[in-house]
């Protein structure tokens, strides 16, 4: 199976016992599991969840490692606004923004698509935003070996939106830096380059 293969086919024998689980859901909650709208909703929330973690199923470090290239370049390259939807693992409701992801490597480049589908691998799991975040930092600088490597990601949370604190505007942002990032400049020149519209 590709370290990364999208889930076009589902388990059944999961799919069905997620799909009783939500139909369970459905009556509790006071609907009509039986009204034509509802009839098809275990499994199609089923086959969503299985989607939205199917990261479980896939290996971030075999797909970095399946296009890393020998190349002297050992300038910053940075991918930014790498969008990404996760589920926070609190209340299984959807966190949301984007990832910024620098580094700088050390002998060995990476095919670019790749670091969004890390992001990817990570996100579509339970997650909280840092461990998310440490995630994506650790498989790059283990895999890559880098000289450096940085994660910003920038995210709203739907549980402090829609529930709870009920608050619409407000945007989680974490951090991870490794290496020649730990320095203050090249940390900056990152940070920079980040928030400008030329990079
Ligand atoms: N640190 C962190 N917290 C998160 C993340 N996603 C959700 N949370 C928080 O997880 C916490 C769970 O707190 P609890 O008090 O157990 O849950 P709760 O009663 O539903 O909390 P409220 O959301 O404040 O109503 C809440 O403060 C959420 O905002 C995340 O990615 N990182
Ligand atoms: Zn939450």
């Amino acid at each position: 199976m590709a370290p990364y293969r999208n889930l076009e086919e589902y388990n059944m024998e999961i799919t069905d016992g997620i799909k009783e689980k939500f139909a369970s859901v459905i009556d509790e909650i006071g609907e009509d599991k039986s009204r034509e709208g509802l009839l098809k909703t275990p499994e199609r929330a089923a086959k969503a969840m299985l989607f939205l973690t199917q990261g479980y199923k896939q290996d971030a470090e075999e797909i970095l490692k399946g296009a890393m290239f020998k190349e002297d370049y050992d300038d910053m390259v940075i991918i930014k606004d790498i969008e990404l939807y996760s589920l926070c693992e609190h209340h299984m409701l959807p966190f949301f923004g984007k990832a910024h992801i620098a580094y700088i490597p050390n002998g060995h480049i990476v095919g670019l698509s790749k670091i969004p589908r890390i992001v990817d691998v990570f996100a579509r799991r339970l997650q909280v935003q840092e461990r998310l975040t440490h995630d994506i930092l650790e498989c790059i600088n283990n895999t890559l070996k880098p000289k450096g490597v940085a994660v910003v990601i920038e995210a709203s949370h739907m549980c402090m939106m829609m529930r709870g604190v009920q608050k619409q505007n407000s945007v989680t942002t974490t951090s991870g830096f490794r290496g020649q990032f730990e320095k203050i400049e090249t940390r900056n020149e990152f940070l920079k380059l980040i928030s400008s519209d030329l990079s």
